[in-house]
């Protein structure tokens, strides 16, 4: 049973009545956002309100970052953080099907600066020394996070709930940001991916793209070319909102080709704060009825996800240093796999 289409391209949806005071407004745009989410699970946003200088600022100071050599790059290696920032050189992660994709990254968290650390994915962020690197890094940070909050509220509207329902899981969510950088594949005997079939894990994404590249799974198992929009983000619903919504969304498989131009994406993987209960509201009718989601608790499901693709927490596991949470699952446990 596919909750997919079979579409052939990606809705695009302006969001600019999502800013409006006049609820009839936002409601308005939320039942866009809402088929959208229901049949394809991505679409384009336009009407979203970010700077493009801080755009710019941020995809300068990234290709000055990965400009950089291997060894000053590692001085900022994953593995030496507590919190899951840092550079993620090639081959560390690893997807579903255990292939090593084409692609390094740095991965930023909310700067939990102040308070002490208390769960792996929080705390504060490991930052390399390069002028305006933070600044620059934050600033997008702070922008995408705010436009997150208000597609969630466009969102929950979509699910005919108040628009205020989820507001009380994002108090300090470790919502990630990555900063991915795709070299130009042109060897023609090496046929990595830029990253592999997956979904994301989070409630959804806000994906800002250099590139083409991007390709999404429909529901007649095709994969549909999402090409650049300009001025557009890229959002996709992930697990957690898929099981908020009672299945009535859906997290959506995808991946990035083979690439043959360099290419930079930034996604913004939105999520509820660690210690929520995620699990189907009670007001959201399921969308299939035999179709039961179980209870995971939202930072738990997320280091597990985290813990089964990476290798310095796999060795960590291997060598007793961590464990597994309890509530976690295997990895490729939503979307179409789940299905199979
Ligand atoms: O690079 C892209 O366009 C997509 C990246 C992605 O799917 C991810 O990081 O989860
Ligand atoms: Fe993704």
């Amino acid at each position: 049973m596919s909750s997919h289409t079979a579409f052939k391209e990606l809705p695009i949806v302006n969001i600019s009545k999502l800013f409006s005071s006049d609820l009839e407004d936002r409601k308005e745009v939320a039942k866009e956002l809402g088929k959208a989410a229901r049949e394809v699970g991505f679409l384009y946003i336009t009407g979203h309100g970010i700077d493009k200088e801080k755009i710019a600022k941020l995809k300068d100071t990234t290709k000055k970052y990965f400009a950089q050599d291997y060894d000053t790059k590692m001085e900022n290696y994953i593995g030496k953080s507590t919190n899951h920032s840092g550079y993620v050189p090639e081959g560390e992660e690893m997807f579903y099907g255990g292939k090593k994709d084409k692609k390094e990254a740095y991965d930023v968290n909310y700067d939990y600066t102040e308070s002490k650390q208390i769960y792996p994915l929080l705390g504060p962020n490991q930052w390399p020394v390069m002028e305006g690197f933070k600044e620059n890094v934050k600033e997008y940070y702070d922008s995408a996070m705010e436009l997150g909050k208000v597609l969630l509220k466009g969102f929950a509207l979509a699910l005919d709930i108040d628009e205020n329902s989820f507001d009380k899981f994002i108090t300090t969510p470790p919502n990630q940001l990555r900063l991915i950088h795709y070299p130009a594949n042109l060897d023609e005997t090496n046929t990595q991916k830029g990253i592999g079939e997956h979904t994301d894990y989070e409630c959804f994404t806000i994906l800002l793209p250099t590139a083409p590249g991007l390709e999404v799974l429909n529901g007649n198992k095709e994969w549909i070319d999402a090409p650049l929009v300009e001025d557009a983000f890229v959002i996709n619903i992930g697990d957690m909102l898929e099981v908020l919504s009672n299945g009535n969304f859906v997290a959506t498989s995808h991946r990035v080709r083979k690439v043959k131009e360099e290419r930079y994406a930034f996604p913004l993987f939105f999520t509820c704060d660690y210690e929520t209960v995620i699990k189907p509201l009670d007001s959201i009718k399921p969308r299939f009825k035999d179709k039961k989601y179980d209870e995971v608790i939202c930072g738990e499901h997320l280091y597990a996800q985290t813990i089964h693709t990476f290798t310095y927490l796999k060795n960590r596991l291997k060598n007793n240093e961590i464990s597994l949470p309890e509530s976690s699952k295997e990895i490729a446990s939503y979307g179409k796999f789940k299905d199979m």
